[in-house]
């Protein structure tokens, strides 16, 4: 298409994707998210941006639309590069220049700058790939990223209903040359793990999975025939399968912020092996009900999922010839991460840590650094990576070395794009059951210290302005100083406070020796940022 048709294309199909007053979108830790009413113009301009992207790499793109653990008539988007990562930060200020233009003819402009600026060649053939989760308003907006997609002359594949990690694989794997249909997903997992588990016991019980009324429950269906067939099959309770409301009362952000059996669990018995997902399963929390009244559960998250990984990962390099075993492990945390986890990597497993600020992003690159990076955000949103020269020298070893074998067959149950649930399901049942152990075990490793999330509302929360992987605050003046002495007055206490980049509002975090010390210590530093960070409406 002709540089001049592409201006005209933008400027006269945007009319019909005008965006709301007042609205002013921001690419956040994940990418847009909003009131799915007023995504309409944001997904047609990222339909522009993806197909810039695949025209300027000559490579498949994609886009999910989900808003992941929020609620159902929310709705977003995550953007694939293509080697199925999240889109590269260099092209976030892009985004958020196409998704804030004002008019139709500014918007043409931005288009045009960017494809200048890129050395995009304005014409040629190109493919983005396009789904979205149960979400009742992600179809129509599906269709509004394809007319964007459309504006560059490039081709959009519609592929429906998927997790978003699904969509990564599928977008990573194609342009890998490597089979990438939802089928492939599938079988490639399946048979990885068949080969994991090979030689070990089933852990005898059933796993009940909360499927948080999102798209997990079909395809973890569709997983668990594919394992059957694979000859490693699990036992499923899949519960909360879209009868009840997306993320409402169940699901992985439900169960690690309120720490209450989801919906529908109240029959669990306690100590059965329990697992949840978030809305489009990109994030994983085991737990187990607790044998007291009131329905609590203790949680498996992110971080001791991170911890199992490794012991797993350890377990394994120790194995292989003793000239191959010098292989860097590392394990990457955000500040959320429980201190008595970081605590135990350090002195137990022998792993270096790294701190990164919240969001995949950062974690994922930082995962590189290491020929095996595990990262994990405490919400269970994380997977493992390994470096593409651990993998050549697996290659070479697998005939002789069955840890090699075993290594390369981790590497693919493991999402290599980004965090998976369903991927995390199987790495967490092969971990435990090659090591023979239960919830107890696993548990025993550490003792999780008491901790307390909330949220402050503040009339514009980038007043707040962090550093040093967010841990602290620089603006506005004088408030780190107060925190440090709410921190000071509690025993071992920790705490911090950062923007969220997906909801509107100032996350406060608290850890201490006692649930009522981090409890007090949260809603003394909650109240600190009302005060000093322009909070909105009574003080919490
Ligand atoms: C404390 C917390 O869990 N924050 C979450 C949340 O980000 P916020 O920027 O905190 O809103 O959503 C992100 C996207 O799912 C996830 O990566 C991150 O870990
Ligand atoms: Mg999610």
């Amino acid at each position: 298409m002709a540089v001049h048709s592409i201006e005209q294309a933008v400027a006269s199909s945007s009319r019909a994707y005008v965006l709301p007053p007042g609205f002013r979108p921001s690419y956040g830790t994940a990418g847009f998210r909003a009131v799915a009413d007023l995504l309409h113009s944001t997904m047609f301009r990222c339909g522009i941006l993806m197909a810039a992207r695949a025209l300027k790499t000559q490579q498949v793109t994609g886009i999910c639309i989900t808003a992941s653990h929020n609620p159902a008539p929310d709705n977003g988007v995550k953007l694939v590069e293509p080697s199925g990562e999240m889109l590269c930060q260099d092209w976030e200020s892009y985004a958020n220049d196409l998704a804030t233009a004002q008019t139709d003819a500014e918007l043409a402009k931005r288009v045009m700058a960017l494809l200048a600026a890129e050395g995009i060649p304005a014409t040629g053939p190109a493919l983005v790939m396009v789904a979205h989760d149960t979400r009742p308003s992600g179809p129509e907006l599906a269709a509004a990223f394809a007319d964007g997609v459309r504006c560059l002359g490039a081709q959009v594949q519609m592929c429906g209903l998927l997790t978003t990690p699904q969509l990564h694989w599928m977008v990573m794997s194609r342009n890998l040359g490597a089979p990438w249909a939802e089928s492939d997903y599938y079988s490639a997992l399946a048979g990885a793990y068949q080969r994991l588990v090979a030689g070990t016991q089933p852990l005898g019980q059933p796993l009940y999975m909360d499927c948080a009324n999102g798209v997990a429950a079909p395809k973890m269906a569709a997983l668990a025939t594919a394992l059957a067939a694979a000859g490693a099959p699990l036992a499923l309770h899949l519960l909360n399968t879209g009868e009840g409301v997306l993320n409402g009362g169940c699901g992985s952000d439900f169960l690690q912020k309120d720490r209450q059996l989801p919906s529908n669990f109240q029959g669990v018995p306690p100590g059965a092996r329990c697992c949840a997902v978030d809305g489009d399963s990109d994030r994983l929390m085991y737990f187990t009900p607790l044998q007291e009244a009131g329905g609590r559960a203790l949680l498996f998250d992110g971080d001791r999922i991170a911890c199992l990984s490794a012991m797993l990962l350890k377990d394994l390099i120790s194995q292989l010839p003793p000239a191959a075993q010098d292989v860097s492990v590392g394990i990457i945390q955000t500040a959320y991460a429980n201190g008595a986890a970081s605590r135990y990597i350090r002195d137990n497993l022998g792993c270096s840590v790294e701190v990164t600020p919240t969001g995949v992003k950062y974690l994922h690159e930082a995962a590189h650094h290491f020929d095996v990076g595990v990262y994990f955000e405490a919400n269970g949103h994380g997977t493992v990576l390994f470096s593409k020269t651990l993998l050549a020298r697996l290659e070479q070893l697998k005939e002789e070395s069955r840890a090699a074998f075993e290594l390369l067959a981790l590497a693919v149950v493991i999402n290599q794009a980004v965090g998976d649930a369903l991927s995390g399901i199987l790495l967490v049942e092969a971990a435990l059951r090659r090591k023979g152990w239960g919830l107890d075990q696993w548990a025993a490793l550490y003792t999780d210290l008491p901790s307390r999330q909330l949220k402050v509302t503040v009339a514009d929360r980038a007043a707040i302005v962090t550093t040093d992987a967010e841990t602290r605050v620089s603006q506005p003046a004088g408030l780190q100083a107060a925190i440090d002495a709410a921190v000071a007055a509690v025993p071992n206490g920790r705490s911090f406070v950062r923007p969220s980049g997906t909801e509107d509002v100032v996350r406060v975090y608290a850890e201490a020796e006692t649930q009522d010390a981090a409890d007090g210590l949260a809603a003394t530093v909650a109240r600190l940022v009302h005060a000093r960070a322009g909070g909105v409406g009574p003080a919490p």
